[in-house]
């Protein structure tokens, strides 16, 4: 995969450039605000960069210097969202054939190879709203494989999930990694998530690439202080970071390891 791209967007900027593996996790890892959603627009071809490209293997998805531009519904991209975005009255057998309906070329990753790797076979008569937050983003992504992506882009998937669900989540997406070798972009601003799932790490702050390379040499294990923010949520090095199970005071000088 390789994306460039550069993106006005009132004052802020995007001018980056990276390329992660074929078929392992790319994590895209900044702080908020730093252009990881416009990023990942350019990349599911939901906008267009005024300069850039994205390639997917030999598939040319976008190129301004040729005017190519695949529409997001022909890019062959699967997208999970923060929230999962389930249909509220379909049931979970129903969303996720919804995914099946979206496929297009070879059929690769079948229905029961998801059913069983997200471990979703007893829910699939379960109306979304009868779901914890962990089960409905594993539907999520069981429907956005069964669309047969040749990208799986992951957009802060855990964020909105307490500590305990984020790590169900990451051991489901971890083992789609192993199961179905497919590339993925995962966005967060979570060292432990980029520490646990990256092969590659590109780190970004206001719009630009500021390094990439493996988990272990750009998040090396180490021990910081900072304040706690709010519960999970330190400053660090004037950097909102998320630290499971960080319980403390607003205010308070927190050690963190990582
Ligand atoms: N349409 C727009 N017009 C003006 N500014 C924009 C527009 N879209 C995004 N921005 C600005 O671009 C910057 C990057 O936004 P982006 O949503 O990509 O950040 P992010 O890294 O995804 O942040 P978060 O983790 O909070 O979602 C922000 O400062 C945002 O306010």
């Amino acid at each position: 995969m390789i994306v460039e791209a550069v993106r006005q967007l009132g004052a802020f900027r995007l001018d980056l450039a990276f390329e992660g593996p074929a078929d392992g996790v790319t994590v895209l890892f900044g702080p908020s605000g730093a252009g990881k959603s416009a990023t990942l627009a350019v990349v599911a071809g939901l906008a267009r960069p005024e300069r850039g490209r994205v390639m997917l293997g030999e598939r040319v998805l976008t190129d301004t210097a040729t005017g190519r531009f695949v529409p997001a519904e022909r890019r062959r991209i699967g997208l999970v969202h923060q929230d999962a975005r389930l249909f509220p009255h379909l049931n979970v057998e129903r969303n996720l054939r919804y995914g099946l309906t979206r496929a297009r070329g070879e059929r690769r990753i079948g229905w029961d190879a998801v059913v069983e790797v997200l471990a979703i076979g007893h829910l699939l008569l379960r109306s979304p709203r009868d779901l914890s937050g962990g089960e409905r983003q594993r539907v999520a992504i069981g429907r956005a494989l069964l669309s047969q992506p040749e990208l799986l882009l992951l957009d802060e998937p855990v964020s909105a999930l307490d500590a305990a669900r984020r790590a169900e989540v990451l051991a489901f997406v971890g083992a789609l990694k192993a199961r179905f070798g497919l590339p993925m972009l995962y966005v967060t601003h979570a060292v432990e998530e980029a520490r646990l799932l990256g092969d590659h790490v590109v780190m970004i702050a206001d719009g630009l690439v500021t390094a990439q390379g493996s988990p272990a040499e750009l998040l090396p294990e180490r021990a910081v202080t900072g304040r706690a923010m709010r519960e999970g949520v330190a400053l660090i090095d004037g950097v909102e970071v998320a630290v499971p199970g960080l319980a403390a005071p607003e205010g308070a000088v927190v050690r963190v390891s990582w």
